[in-house]
């Protein structure tokens, strides 16, 4: 079976000022994800980072593909999967991890035959799938979302009163430099990461989902004092650059899988943006 992929190269935020809303989609939204029987990865030019999902019917096998110029998939590299649909498992070298709903698996360097399952192919697993390179090997672990570090942020009163699941993280799972974790907005709440920041020594992604039918999250992005906005739909994720903002305004509650790669480990290394600064 081939794995359909394709490439994002990196831009800087001289060329993004310019862009029109169709540039801006085309570098920076990842909108063919979640579908049937496929496998799809967006391979990126920040920190290196893939990002995809997996959808068996039957069982899928992830793959080499060109720009590693490797043997196998993990040969230089770790994976963080969290499964957003129906109960389905991974099979990691002949060992399998049973993943629910919202349950997360980090798989490290060096293991050679991943294999994707679902429990009920009418009812399929939705594994999506974030992968940074590594130079060294840790244990491949599975995380629960009851399991993950929780932080409760923000307030009714301000329409953002959330819960932070950090899944992939150190001090739960020891990875070479992939962070991801889980936000849900609870009923009411509809902005992510306000205040928002920056923080320039490490890229993130974000993968918007429990969007409610009819409603839309729109992603803001952008200098602090250079924003845009891409307005996006449930299972659609979005590039943030190092440099970037990276937060959004729901027309309702919504939950999104935040993924990270870069230099530093330290989930708390944010440069904060007042909020009456932003433009
Ligand atoms: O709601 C939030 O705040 C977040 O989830 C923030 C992300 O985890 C993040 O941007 C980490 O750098
Ligand atoms: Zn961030």
């Amino acid at each position: 079976m081939s794995i359909s992929y394709q490439t994002r190269y990196a831009s800087s935020p001289k060329a993004v000022k310019k862009y029109d809303t169709t540039e801006l989609r085309d570098e920076f939204l990842i909108d063919n994800l979640m579908q049937k029987g496929k496998i799809n990865l967006t391979y990126t030019h920040y920190d290196r980072y893939i990002v995809g999902s997996a959808v068996p019917e039957n069982p899928l096998k992830l793959h080499k593909i060109d720009p590693l110029k490797a043997d196998y998939f993990l040969e230089r590299r770790e994976l963080g999967i969290i499964n957003v649909g129906d109960s389905g498992s991974v099979e990691v070298d002949g060992t399998s991890f049973e993943l629910g709903n919202k349950d997360a698996l980090y798989i490290g360097m060096g293991n050679k035959e991943i294999v994707f399952k679902s429990n009920d192919k009418n009812k399929p697993a939705m594994f999506y799938l974030n992968s940074a390179p590594a130079h060294t090997t840790y244990p491949t672990k599975k995380v629960s979302l009851s399991e993950a570090n929780k932080l409760e942020l923000g307030s009714l009163e301000t329409a953002n009163d959330r819960t932070v699941s950090q899944m992939i993280i150190g001090g739960i799972v020891t990875t070479c430099q992939l962070q991801m974790g889980m936000t849900e907005l609870n009923t009411g709440s509809v902005w992510n990461t306000m205040p928002a920041h920056v923080h320039d020594r490490r890229m993130e992604v974000y993968f918007y989902l429990d969007v409610p039918e009819g409603q839309s999250v729109c992603h803001f992005m952008g200098q602090p004092q250079e924003t845009r906005h891409i307005w996006m739909q449930n299972h659609e994720a979005v590039i943030s650059p190092p440099w970037s903002i990276h937060c959004g305004s729901g027309t309702s509650n919504y939950t999104f899988i935040w993924g990270m790669a870069g230099e530093n480990m330290d989930y708390g290394d944010m440069d904060a943006t007042k909020i009456t600064d932003l433009r």
